[in-house]
């Protein structure tokens, strides 16, 4: 049988570590594939690198429109990035007849819904399992090994840039910028990295996984996002004495009315697997009903891991565009016409545990009050921590509040009656906690 022609769009990190990873298993590849796949012709604002890249065998061009109106290509991998030429690229590709290949999370989380509507249009697949955790397997996990499953929930360390710089930090006592600086130059973050430290690009992933989870339209518009960049240094210390580690965690969780969607610095006992996660790499929580929970970790980005996601959905195309077209894998997993109408909750109506850090005036009848506001909102308190606010000031201390499961806008209501409080010293940080138990 003839190769499969790729057309790809973007020789950059991924772009780059794909044509290396292809070139290089090209026989171990075509034997799972059941035939040869080879790139044809590539687009790239570099042509240098992408001539270097890809070999004297391939077509580079700059004008990626040229890859995706090739009547020569099968497949158009798209490794560009961002929501503009990539969402006008992939729809003419899938206009043209062509199947797509993309690690675009932003493409999908934001345009999802509309592309796999075209795509189902006309009868081909976009497939973007390096659009989540990089290289770990997990959309090939949700979308196929879990299908007998209802799932309860997921939680993810998916940004491996902010898990990178949390580590760094609390392991090598590092700056912020430093870290970040780091990330960029071994090709992990984003081109605007604000979408890693805010929580977008987590944001995104988060989405995939939940629509793929419970079979629902992708809707990033309504994730709740917090980021790392506010995070303060203390609270990862006393985190840590609670026997806590905080991560940018997204969770998405089934319940009655509707579905929670959220990305936020978060504490997880220190004794969970997912807890000890650290550096680039990312791991992923699945609570199924049936196989209970399971975990899938791995390195989230780099050139060569992505490469290898990208990779696997092409032997996957491969194998369908050469099998009946009726039988693919649904998009979502789901039957287009079985996605449900579920609504993504608000945040106040997210139920979850939280840390609560205040600077007090250290005299009786201050935690008396702080303990009834609590009660009186409903909000029960699991342990509490108090320390010197500095060493040289014995007048005022931090005290540190963990709570049991509350109602998140029953603890912003209690927070702002304890900021009222005359002995409470400016804003209460508030973290959300995690059991993640099993
Ligand atoms: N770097 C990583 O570890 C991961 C990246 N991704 C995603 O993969 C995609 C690509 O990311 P990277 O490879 O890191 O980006 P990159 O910036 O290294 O590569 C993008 C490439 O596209 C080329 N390009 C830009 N505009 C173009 C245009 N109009 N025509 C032709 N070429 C153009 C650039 O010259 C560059 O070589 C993004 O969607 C990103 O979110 C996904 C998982 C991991
Ligand atoms: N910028 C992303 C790259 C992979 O998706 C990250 O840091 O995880
Ligand atoms: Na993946």
């Amino acid at each position: 049988m003839r190769a499969i022609h790729v057309g790809l769009c973007g020789v950059g990190t991924v772009g780059g570590g794909t044509a290396a990873v292809l070139k290089r298993n090209a026989e171990e590849i075509a034997r799972r594939a059941g035939r040869p796949i080879k790139i044809i012709i590539a687009a790239n604002r570099d042509l240098d690198r992408a001539r270097e890249m890809c070999g004297p065998d391939v077509e580079i061009v700059s004008d990626a429109l040229k890859v995706v109106n090739h009547p020569d290509v099968d497949i158009v991998v798209e490794l560009i990035g961002g929501t503009t030429i990539a969402k006008e690229l992939v729809l003419k590709a899938i206009a043209n007849g062509k199947h797509v290949v993309t690690a675009n999370k932003k493409l999908i989380a934001e345009y999802g819904n509309e592309i796999f509507e075209r795509a189902q249009e006309k009868g081909v697949t976009v497939a973007f399992e390096a659009a989540v955790a990089g290289g770990i397997p997990v959309i090939k996990a949700l979308r196929e090994g879990l299908t007998a499953n209802r799932i309860e929930w997921i939680a993810g360390i998916i940004n491996g840039t902010s898990n990178f710089i949390l580590t760094e930090m609390r392991d090598k006592g590092l700056a912020f910028a430093d870290v970040l600086a780091e990330a960029q130059r071994l090709g992990y973050a984003e081109a605007d990295p604000t979408f890693d430290i805010e929580g977008h690009d987590a944001g995104h992933k988060l989405t995939i996984m939940s629509a793929i989870a419970f079979g629902i339209p992708v809707q990033f518009d309504k994730a709740y996002l917090e980021g790392i960049s506010k995070l303060d240094a203390a609270d990862i210390k006393y985190a840590g004495e609670l026997g806590y580690r905080i991560k940018l965690l997204g969770v998405t969780r089934r319940r009655e009315n509707g579905i929670e969607l959220r990305v936020a610095p978060t504490l997880i006992p220190h004794k969970r697997l997912i807890a000890n996660v650290d550096g680039v790499m990312n791991a992923v929580l699945v609570k199924g009903d049936a196989v209970g929970a399971t975990m899938y970790y791995g390195p989230g980005a780099g050139a060569e891991p992505t490469a290898s996601a990208v990779i696997a959905d092409l032997v996957d195309v491969t194998r369908l565009a050469t099998a009946d077209p009726e039988n693919r894998v649904p998009h979502l997993a789901f039957q287009p016409s079985a996605l449900a109408n579920l609504p993504i909750l608000p945040i106040d109506e997210v139920e979850t545990c939280y840390y609560l850090r205040m600077d007090a005036e250290d005299r009786p009848g201050v935690l008396a009050d702080v303990s009834r506001i609590l009660a009186d909102a409903n909000i029960s308190v699991e342990s509490m921590l108090q320390r010197p606010a500095t060493e040289q000031n014995d007048s005022r201390a931090d005290i540190i509040i963990l709570t049991h499961q509350a109602v998140e806008k029953n603890v912003n209501g209690a927070l702002t009656k304890i900021e009222a409080l005359g002995s409470i010293n400016g804003k209460v940080v508030k973290l959300r906690l995690e059991h993640l138990n099993g």
